[in-house]
């Protein structure tokens, strides 16, 4: 297959992210025999600087002429006094709008062999298997009027019926596939915009009667995301609630640089990204854990491909560098023997060469 990718790698470490996971696409492309071409984009920060416009027409042109989009991170010190229109995570969500990416997959599952990373208890960790579909292109960070003056901030909290009713189907479509238990998450004791969400899931049950569903209050779900991770199938919430929970979930799983996300709509146009930042603490210093990029890529392969096998090859050879115990520093227990972004990502790229060594070996004995 011929595929073309946008890789918009954006800020911090978002450049030293994205390099690894074309490396690890590159290398998918020459096993499996397809044709990954890779063009070059500016994002956010980087997009400010080049074009003063956090999101060039260049970028949009260059995304729409290709069949998926790898993001890397936007944001940094450099831009946090920029105004509004000139910040870069105006830029990734104007992207997001553009092209209408409205539900964004969000899957955290526990890693056997990093049970010890997660500051939880193991025996809590353990079974955790949970996707956050978090709507990505409402609520409060589109809502009008939104501004402030030095007296008086405001920022409009505003759902339609379509957009909830698109994002609630498709996280009851993803429950009927996996474990077939949907939480629907919101504030509908005190939000207007939740006690219609919370009406719209209860219709929308009724066309999926073998989904188990239960509603929670952002609040407490919080807490139970924590105290019992592995209760949770498929959560759906709105756009804030959802980037909230997402990153306390990452803690489960022992680092945010491990949680990959898919941003999608309902053709196979996605767009893939770490959940991760552009991380300023450590950018620049090629430490920066690829794995959250490099599973968006899989993620890539898997919905807007359609490579099944060639997502499972990349997530089993990330697995199987954690099994051999190579850890980047946010990882690593001992500190000493943290690999670095690129070893790291050479040890993924071995172990898919591998895999199709011994693939081939298999083959020919049959
Ligand atoms: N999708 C995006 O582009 C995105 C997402 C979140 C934040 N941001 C932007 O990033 C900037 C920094 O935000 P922040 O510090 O709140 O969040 P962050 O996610 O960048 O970092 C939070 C913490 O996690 C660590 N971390 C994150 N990813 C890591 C990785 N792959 N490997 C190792 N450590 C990692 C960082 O070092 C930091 O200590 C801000 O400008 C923010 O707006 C962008
Ligand atoms: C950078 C920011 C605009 C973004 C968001 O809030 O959506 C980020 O936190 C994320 O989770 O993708
Ligand atoms: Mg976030």
């Amino acid at each position: 297959m011929e595929k073309r990718v946008a890789v918009l790698p954006g800020d911090g470490i978002g450049p030293e992210v994205m390099e690894a996971a074309v490396k690890v696409l590159e290398v998918v492309g020459r096993r499996f025999n397809h044709t990954f071409e890779f063009s070059y984009g500016s994002i956010g920060g980087d997009a400010i600087d080049r074009h003063r416009n956090p999101l060039p027409d260049e970028t949009i042109a260059l995304c729409e002429s290709s069949d998926a989009v790898l993001l890397g991170a936007v944001g940094g010190p450099k831009w946090d006094n920029n105004p509004s229109e000139l910040r870069p995570e105006k830029g990734l969500l104007a992207i997001r709008k553009h092209f209408d990416l409205f539900a964004n997959l969000r899957p955290v599952k526990a890693v056997p062999s990093l049970l010890q990373a997660s500051p939880l208890k193991e025996e809590v960790v353990r079974e955790v298997d949970m996707i956050i579909v978090r709507e990505l292109t409402g609520g409060l960070y589109f809502g009008e009027p939104s501004n402030h003056t030095n007296q008086s901030g405001v920022d409009t909290l505003i759902y339609t019926r379509e957009e909830i009713e698109r994002i609630v189907e498709k996280a009851f479509e993803l429950a009927r596939l996996r474990k077939g238990k949907l939480t629907s998450v919101d504030k509908a004791n005190v939000l207007e915009s939740s006690k219609l969400w919370r009406k719209i899931v209860d219709e929308k049950r009724k066309m999926f009667p073998d989904v188990e569903v239960e509603h929670q209050l952002v609040d407490s779900a919080a807490m139970k995301i924590i105290t019992n991770p592995a209760a949770f199938d498929v959560i759906v919430t709105e756009n804030m609630f959802g980037d909230i929970l997402s990153d306390e979930a990452s803690v489960i799983t022992g680092s945010l640089g491990l949680l990959p996300s898919a941003s999608v709509r309902s053709d196979r146009f996605g767009l893939y990204e770490p959940v991760h930042g552009s991380a300023p603490d450590v950018a620049g210093k090629g430490i920066a854990n690829p794995a959250a990029a490099i599973l968006s890529a899989a993620m890539m392969l898997r919905y807007s491909f359609g490579m099944e096998d060639e997502a499972a090859a990349v997530e089993k050879a990330v697995n199987t560098v954690f099994e051999d115990g190579c850890f980047t520093k946010d990882l690593a227990s001992n500190q000493e023997r943290a690999l670095t972004t690129t070893e790291w990502t050479d040890k993924v790229v071995d172990e898919l060469d591998l895999q199709f060594v011994s693939n081939s070996i298999m083959f020919s004995y049959v």
